[in-house]
């Protein structure tokens, strides 16, 4: 199963990610990925100041543009690091950020510069890795995409929030179409909210995600929350989406969908209560330095990337996605067995206006003509359809004689 390690720190040398598991002879496009890592990237008087060239360094695994099946290491270099903005902070762990518990659980030897592998700098990689995987989701039809939810009002907000040394949260919500019915389970290793939990919960500064109408359920009755089915005799679909197109652990084939919280930045210009943690006495800090006021506006790409992921384990390349493949063919198969069935009725009631007018079952002349009309329908398969239409035919006749 494909799976992912993020590495590096925020003012190291460089970070990066080494994805293990793909299967070999996929497609690595390195402008699909510099055009994401360009999403992604700070921008604009509402983003941070920092700016990293993103260059892409593919050390392993892709040998002319197809994965190899070894594992797959992306690395992107910190050219724009300022860690003396750091240095007031030494020992005074920002509120909200993850400086006091990384020093915690590091026992004293975290590296502070920048957030080290807690900044959401490590997004870079993910978004590389997640770019990958989506050009392969796409492959099947599978498409992402995430948008900021109001993002004019929110663009305002946090320009406000700015001028006053202050930061935002803000929403992202995100809709995949093209995933076939049936994947997933009930069980906590296979649900696919779990599995994309896992990965959208590991984002820094997500601090909630909901699927279809997500908190929102709660103020609803039964009456409006379930999803209606509906069938044309083939396919089947539900007429509302309250339940983001998953019921039990398992996709239902209408479209998924989830909204994520991001908390407002960490790190705001305005005096905070925090802990000398050298003196273990309390203070203040002011956090100075190049920060985002508000994260969700730049979130939408990195949303996409670790849904990507999660997704792309759900389908599990190596036998899973002969698994999606099938749940696909099963999908055609309902509907061409419907039409078979359709077919062979209208055909009884030819036999029946024939049968009633003296006329011959067989007719050379229009069957000629079924099988070059059909076979223009699709000239590059044309034996393929005029082979299934002897048969068809067969059949025909069969039921009117
Ligand atoms: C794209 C992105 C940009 C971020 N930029 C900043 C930033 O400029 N300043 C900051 O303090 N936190 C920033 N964060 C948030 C922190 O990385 C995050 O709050 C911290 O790692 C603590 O993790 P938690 O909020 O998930 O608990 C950013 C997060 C992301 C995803
Ligand atoms: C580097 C990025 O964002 C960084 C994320 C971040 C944090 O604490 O998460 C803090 C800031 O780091 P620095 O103080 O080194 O400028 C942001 O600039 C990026 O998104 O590429």
């Amino acid at each position: 199963m494909l799976d992912y390690t993020i590495f590096g720190e925020s003012h190291g040398p460089a970070v990066g990610v080494l994805v293990t598991g793909a299967a070999p002879g996929l497609p690595v496009d390195r402008e699909i990925i510099a055009r994401e890592l360009e999403r992604r990237a700070p921008g604009g008087p509402l983003a941070t100041a920092r700016h990293e060239p993103d260059r892409l360094h593919i050390l392993s695994g892709v040998y002319q543009g197809f994965t190899t099946g070894d594992p797959i290491c992306l690395v992107l270099e910190n050219r724009d690091t300022r860690s003396g903005d750091y240095e007031a902070l030494r020992n005074k762990p920002r509120p909200g950020h993850a400086d006091y518990a990384a020093w915690v659980r590091s026992g004293g030897h975290n590296d502070p510069r920048g957030g080290g592998p807690y900044s959401g700098r490590l997004t870079a990689p993910l978004v590389a890795a997640g770019a990958m995987v989506k050009a392969w989701l796409k492959e099947q039809d599978i498409q992402l995409t995430a948008r900021v939810v109001d993002e004019p009002a929110l663009r305002q907000q946090a320009a406000e929030a700015k001028a006053h040394g202050d930061s935002v949260g803000g929403e992202i919500a995100c809709t995949v179409t093209g995933l076939p019915a049936g994947l997933g389970g009930p069980g906590w290793r296979e649900a696919v909210e779990s599995e994309l939990a896992r990965h959208l919960f590991a984002i820094p500064a997500v601090k909630a995600l909901g699927f279809g109408d997500g908190a929102a359920l709660a103020a609803l009755r039964g009456s409006q929350a379930n999803d209606a089915l509906r069938t044309d005799g083939t396919r089947v679909w539900t007429v509302t989406n309250h339940n983001g197109g998953i019921n039990g652990g398992v996709t239902n084939g209408m479209p998924l969908t989830f909204t994520i919280t991001f908390k407002p930045t960490p790190s705001i210009a305005l005096p905070q209560d925090t802990v000398d943690l050298s003196r273990m006495e309390n203070c203040t800090v002011t956090v100075q330095g190049r920060h985002d006021p508000c994260i969700a506006l730049r979130a939408a790409p990195i949303v996409e990337a670790a849904a990507a992921l999660a997704l792309w384990r759900v389908l599990d390349p190596r036998g899973g996605d002969l698994k999606s493949l099938r749940l696909q063919l099963d999908d055609v198969d309902r509907q061409l067995v419907g039409l078979l069935v359709r077919r062979q009725e209208l055909s009884r009631d030819i036999g029946a206006y024939k049968a009633a007018h003296g006329l011959p079952v067989r007719d050379p002349e229009r069957e000629a003509q079924v099988l070059r009309s059909r076979g223009d329908l699709a000239p590059e398969h044309r034996a393929e359809v005029e082979r299934l239409y002897e048969t068809l035919m067969a059949l025909s006749r069969e039921q009117q004689s």
